[in-house]
């Protein structure tokens, strides 16, 4: 099981990639999670948002998990998987099921359109921290529809049983603020715009549907970083900048898989509806990119 040490570094958010039938497509799966790991990937994180977990049924999560341990574990590296829903009783058995799958960790995002309290928010993370499965909270309120307040975000770090939050708050005064008050529990970078500034601020490293592509570049981006080389890192991260801004033009991970697609590390880029396929514009801009 994943702990709080352990939890830095770059985090890759996987895709879930599917046929063009829009089935599951584990064949590609394995030969591209092995590639992240050669590439530099502190671990895997399943059934993110970047997974499209909300299409994803409980035996494609656990086919998918089975597929990514029989990579990562003789690599040592974690596989967090996403169990988070808006419900916490359904939150609380799919990370209990995501620990009998043998997962490391269990990333759970704010209950999403209910707009709970905030206590209510941090009972649902006493719940499911309750399963035994180390819990990565995750706040993205242009999702989910509620903000944390940074008391939340801290009595949250404070329960047993969670080991750290991926910050995608949409900037970084609560990275600040959480450095601040003297945190001491890893914050990891979700919105990929900020990786380099959330780095200097303190957080231990990123997980970013960017780092899908360039995994090695965001890998040195962090690496500089942590070896005190400010200006090669800042650098590093510049060099990042064209492929970001392409990837989050559109909903993700629409553009991302176009983009894994056309680079041969999955099959399709079939995605399921309600999103859907990236725009002539965005693939022609795509294109000129790679
Ligand atoms: O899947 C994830 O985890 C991520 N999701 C974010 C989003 O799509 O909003 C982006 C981030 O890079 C990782």
């Amino acid at each position: 099981m994943l702990k709080e040490q352990d939890l830095r570094g770059i985090y890759v958010p996987v895709v879930t990639p599917m046929r063009a039938d829009g089935e599951l497509d584990l064949a590609s799966f394995e030969p591209y999670v092995r590639q992240l790991l050669e590439d530099g990937a502190n671990g895997i994180v399943v059934n993110g948002t970047t997974g499209e977990a909300p299409t994803v049924t409980l035996e494609e999560m656990a086919a998918l998990t089975a597929a990514a341990r029989s990579v990562c574990q003789p690599a040592n590296k974690p596989v967090v998987v996403g169990t988070g829903t808006n419900d916490t009783a359904s939150t609380v058995r799919k990370t209990a099921f995501a620990g009998e799958l043998g997962a490391d960790a269990a990333l759970v995002v704010v209950p999403y359109y209910s707009r709970p309290s905030q206590e209510g928010i941090i009972e649902h993370y006493r719940q499911a921290a309750g399963t035994g499965l180390p819990v990565i909270a995750y706040e993205i309120p242009a999702r989910t529809g509620v903000r944390l307040a940074p008391d939340t975000v801290k009595a949250i770090l404070d329960l047993d049983g969670v080991i750290g939050i991926k910050d995608s708050s949409g900037g970084i005064e609560l990275m600040l603020e959480l450095a601040r008050s003297g945190n001491h529990k890893p914050v990891l970078c979700g919105e990929d715009i900020y990786f380099h500034a959330m780095l200097c601020s303190g957080a231990a490293g990123g997980m970013l549907a960017s780092a899908n592509v360039r995994t090695s570049s965001f890998v040195e981006v962090y690496e500089q970083l942590m070896q005190d080389r400010l200006a090669a890192s800042r650098q590093s991260f510049l060099t990042l900048l064209p492929l970001i801004r392409l990837l989050f033009q559109e909903p993700n991970p629409a553009p991302l898989k176009w983009l894994l697609a056309r680079q041969g590390s999955i099959a399709s880029d079939h995605i399921r509806m309600p999103l859907t396929p990236v725009s002539e514009e965005l693939q022609q801009q795509l294109s000129s990119w790679l």
